[in-house]
């Protein structure tokens, strides 16, 4: 995330004009390039030994064909190709960086030696500004650990499947909005990642921050459609402002900060529409979260933690444990405001798409496959009929084989995030667990010396389907290998990764994994609980393309100018109900 839509490939002045700042920017850039051709012509590559994809660009090297949108077939075949650490060839513009999905080198990049692969300072900056404070993704090193020893107990079991019942009833509400919209219109079709983000968004927001937005009351309110455009567009719309990205780590923590402030209102008069439609987004986004951060606050400062039953969550929200959490905290653990705010901005940003995208993308599998949808509807089915028709809890949502097997499996295959990257910050000598080959003299590498400034990218969906790993098969859909299956058990026993789900790397590893892993399964399970036994799901008569931007987004070919969407008919399953 972060220069992946960077170079998502919306080139800087596509807007039009061209502000006094983005000069100053493009002087920066000319300055690089010409170190750059001065490091290409004295330098060589400490990884010239390493196989790896050539790069379609001598000025971009690497940069287009691994963060192109339609670059998803080289990160799902780079491991077939090249093996588990692949050399990507740097251009005119920057040196050579590492893929790599080996599972002990990722261990020791992402778990062992964590401090000295941090994030770059352009993806640290840019989720800082965006959140306007210390943000998980925008933090590293003591910092960070403190952010996650207060964060890492509200999202356990005991809290998040508190969320079952509220999970529920926003399911509920989708379903029954889906389910007018067939009524009404029988045999139209429906953008069925338009319902789901609205769910998403509407999911995350009361889940963890404690803030309804009503998505299907009024289907063009103008809340939330302010908030979730904003949302959906500040990732994308900071790609455009990438010749800016160098700049924004220092710039976030410049003082005063009434002086940065006003500088930064000017973003409204500069000609560069895309830097006013970035002010515009963080000037929605952030006063949302204060707004009921302040609120929460003065409730619980008049009330205590009682005082916040009566807030839009029922006062189960993450936002509202955390608050708690920091009240009873040691002095030195606590958070300031501005870092609780800050944490409830990277909630919805991290939490809305991937978790659309997940249940689209289960919602596209099972309108391929009317089986798989039978065979998921009987369990949930009949798990049901033995509740009387009650909703079905965290735990015995987590019981369904089939469903946890499905999800598991999507969840592998179709990784919401590809990849991320790091930058090297120390010389790091790195284990293989599967050798490489060295191209030059034909033996074998068995660990690799990572050298201070490399980029390094994580193959996320290169090691989830890696055949060395997952088997022959790997790219394919088989629920079943998570089901004990004889024909699975052997190769399944065998994987060992430090990915924190299942042995993929989908929510990554260490103390950087995803905190809202058990959250987000809670979401789609509950919405798959909902809505498989009550619809048939039809592909419509369009092709779905998905394509890599910060997650995972579907196009219909041909219509890519629309942006995301998957068109699909929905049926009533009425006699199931
Ligand atoms: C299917 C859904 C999801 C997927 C696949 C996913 C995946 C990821 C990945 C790969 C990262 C690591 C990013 C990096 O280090 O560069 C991450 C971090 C993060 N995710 Fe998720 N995520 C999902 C849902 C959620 C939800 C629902 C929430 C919040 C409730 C959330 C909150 C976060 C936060 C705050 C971070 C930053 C953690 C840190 O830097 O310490 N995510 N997620």
């Amino acid at each position: 995330m972060g220069l992946s839509q960077m170079l998502n490939l919306s080139f800087p002045f596509a807007d039009g004009s061209l502000g006094l700042l983005v000069k100053a920017a493009l002087i920066v850039v000319v300055i690089r390039l010409f170190t750059a051709v001065y490091n290409l012509l004295t330098k060589r590559s400490p990884y010239e030994n390493i196989a790896g994809p050539k790069p379609s660009s001598a000025m971009l090297g690497y940069l287009a064909d691994v963060h192109g949108m339609d670059s998803l077939d080289l990160h799902f075949t780079m491991t077939e190709r090249y093996g588990h650490v692949a050399r990507l060839k740097g251009g005119l513009f920057g040196s050579d960086g590492l893929y790599i999905s080996d599972p002990l080198a990722l261990h020791s990049i992402l778990v062992k030696d964590q401090y000295n692969f941090p994030q770059s300072d352009e993806f640290s900056g840019l989720f800082g500004i965006i959140a306007r404070g210390p943000a998980l993704a925008a933090i590293s090193g003591k910092e960070h650990k403190q952010h996650r020893k207060l964060l890492n107990p509200v999202f356990t079991a005991s809290h998040v499947s508190k969320l079952a019942p509220l999970f529920h009833r926003i399911a509920t509400e989708l379903r029954e909005r889906l389910k007018t919209e067939v009524k009404s219109n029988p045999g139209a079709t429906v953008d069925i990642l338009d319902r789901l983000s609205r769910t998403a968004l509407e999911l995350i927001s009361q889940g963890a921050i404690g803030l309804t937005f009503s998505p299907f009351d009024n289907m063009n309110s103008k809340g939330f459609h302010e908030y979730y455009e904003a949302v959906n567009d500040v990732l994308p719309c900071s790609s455009r402002l990438f010749v800016l990205s160098p700049f924004f780590e220092s710039w976030r923590n410049k003082k005063p900060v009434w002086l940065r402030r006003f500088i930064g209102n000017l973003a409204y008069v500069i000609p560069w529409p895309s830097l006013r439609r970035f002010k515009e987004c963080l000037d929605i986004m952030h006063p949302t979260c204060a707004n009921v951060f302040y609120e929460k606050k003065k409730l619980f400062a008049e009330g205590g933690i009682d005082a916040l039953a009566n807030t839009a969550s029922g006062g189960i929200d993450l936002t509202t444990v955390l608050m708690q959490a920091n009240s009873e905290a040691n002095e030195e653990d606590r958070l300031p405001d501005e870092a609780v705010m800050a944490t409830m901005g990277s909630f919805i940003l991290g939490g809305q798409e991937t978790t659309s995208g997940a249940i689209c993308r289960l919602l596209d599998l099972i309108s391929l496959d009317h089986d798989l949808h039978d065979w998921l509807r009987e369990e949930i089915n009949e798990a049901l009929a033995e509740k009387k028709g009650k909703p079905l809890d965290f735990y015995e949502l987590n019981a369904l084989p089939r469903l946890d097997a499905t999800c598991r499996e999507a969840l592998r295959l179709f990784a919401p995030v590809t990849f991320v990257w790091r930058q090297t910050k120390k010389d790091t000598i790195v284990p293989l667990q599967y050798p490489i080959t060295d191209t030059k003299t034909g033996q074998e590498i068995r660990e690799i010396l990572i050298h201070e400034g490399t980029t390094v990218y994580v193959g996320i969906s290169a090691l989830n389907r890696s055949t060395t790993l997952w088997g022959p098969d790997a790219a394919q859909f088989i629920p079943e290998r998570w089901m004990g299956h004889q024909a699975y058990e052997s190769t399944m026993e065998k994987i060992k990764t430090p990915g924190i789900f299942s042995n993929t790397m989908t929510f990554l590893a260490g103390a950087r994994g995803c905190p809202g892993m058990k959250f987000s399964l809670l979401e789609i399970k509950t919405v798959m609980s909902v809505l498989l036994p009550a619809f048939r799901f039809e592909r419509a008569d369009a092709m779905v393309d998905w394509r890599l931007g910060i997650t995972l987004s579907p196009y219909v070919r041909g219509k890519e100018a629309e942006g995301p969407q998957v068109p699909m008919k929905l049926s009533l399953i009425e006699e199931e109900n």
